[in-house]
Parts: C-alpha cells; sequence; structure tokens
C-alpha cells in the first residue's frame, strides 16, 4: 500500500466508501474495536443530527444535507482518528482523509445480501448495477489521489479478516512515519 501522506493530526482518518451491502459497517465496526479509532457511521449522523431533508420515493430515503453535516464534522475531522463509513465519497474534503478503502463485493452475494436487508425492484436492481460499474471506486478515484485510494473484497469472513489485517498495517505504517517526521 502507498505511503502515507504528512498531516499534522495525531491519527489518520480513514474513509470506508462502497455500494450498500459491500460490508463497510462490519469492517468499520471491526477496525474501531482493534484500532481504537472512532467508528462515523455517517446515515447515522446524518439521521441524529438532522442533515436529512426531503424524501426520494423511488430510493425511499432521504435527502442528505451535505453542507449542515460537513460543517458539524470538521473539528471532529480536524482532530484526526476517525472511520468516517458512508456509501458516497466525492462531496467530503479531500483533505480529511490519508486513506480511501473502497469496500468491493460480486454481484450474486450483493443481491442476496440486500435482498435479505429488504430491498426490491428498482432500489435493489440499481444498487446491484452501481457494484457491477464499479461506480464507488470510480467516484473514489476521481475525488481523491489515486496512490491513496485502495480497493478490497469482503465477500467472506477470510477477506474481511484479511482486510483488517491491510488497514491495521496501513495503520501502523502511518504512525510510524508520523514518529520518524516528528
Ligand atoms: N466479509 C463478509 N463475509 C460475509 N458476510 C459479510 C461480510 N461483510 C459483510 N457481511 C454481511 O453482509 C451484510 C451487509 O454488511 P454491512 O456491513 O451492513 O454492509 P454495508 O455497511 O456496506 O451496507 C451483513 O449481513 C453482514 O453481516
Amino acid at each position: 500500500m502507498a505511503a502515507p501522506q504528512n498531516t499534522d493530526r495525531k491519527a489518520p482518518n480513514i474513509l470506508v466508501t462502497g455500494t450498500p451491502g459491500v460490508g463497510k459497517s462490519t469492517l468499520c465496526s471491526k477496525l474501531s474495536e482493534l484500532t481504537g479509532l472512532t467508528w462515523l457511521d455517517i446515515s447515522k449522523i446524518a439521521k441524529d443530527h438532522d442533515c436529512l431533508e426531503g424524501f426520494d420515493e423511488t430510493y425511499q430515503c432521504s435527502y442528505l444535507d451535505e453542507d449542515k453535516l460537513l460543517d458539524g464534522l470538521e473539528d471532529t475531522m480536524s482532530k484526526g482518528g476517525n472511520i468516517v463509513d458512508y456509501h458516497s465519497n466525492e462531496f467530503f474534503p479531500e483533505r480529511w482523509f490519508d486513506a480511501v478503502f473502497v469496500v468491493r463485493s460480486d454481484n450474486t452475494t450483493l443481491y442476496d445480501r440486500l435482498t435479505s436487508r429488504g430491498y426490491t425492484g428498482k432500489k435493489l436492481e440499481d444498487n446491484v448495477q452501481c457494484e457491477i460499474f464499479q461506480t464507488i471506486l470510480e467516484e473514489a478515484k476521481s475525488s481523491y489521489r489515486e496512490e491513496i485510494v485502495h480497493e478490497m473484497y469482503s465477500r467472506t469472513p477470510e477477506e474481511l479478516e484479511e482486510n483488517v489485517r491491510n488497514i491495521c498495517g496501513w495503520l501502523e505504517g502511518w504512525f510510524r512515519d508520523k514518529g520518524e517526521s516528528n
């Protein structure tokens, strides 16, 4: 993985992104437990802090008030030590992140996970297509420096463990480099 960027933060901020159902929350929960970094579940934060507006009937979800959400998170993010978990990524400030991990799945696995979550019709089809066309990966690559964007599949418990190991390894590298540069 690419060398971490030097920043003034005491701990890095990482972004975990990907199509709904690929396994972001599962990964973030493990990472947070193991590393002590704070897991910021953006969907939940937006709901709890009244950052939602209107309602999309097709996708049965509210629109995000991005400006309000970003303003509210600025202080937390500037301190570092956060794992941001969200299915979209281009609207976050690029400067917030030291690494971006795009979680991936295959269409059969994703279809099954989203069906058991109750997704049907257009919402189900569009999300599976989003993964097939690797929309979130492309979004991340066009929004962040390519060397900080890492793609990782999380279809099985073994892949999950490997991803956790790799991210923990990346974190150790970040802290080592930070120590050497001080
Ligand atoms: N690596 C994995 N192996 C097997 N099941 C997984 C894996 N990652 C996630 N899951 C399962 O897939 C479902 C969706 O995972 P979740 O973490 O909620 O996805 P997201 O946060 O991206 O929407 C959950 O039921 C979760 O237990």
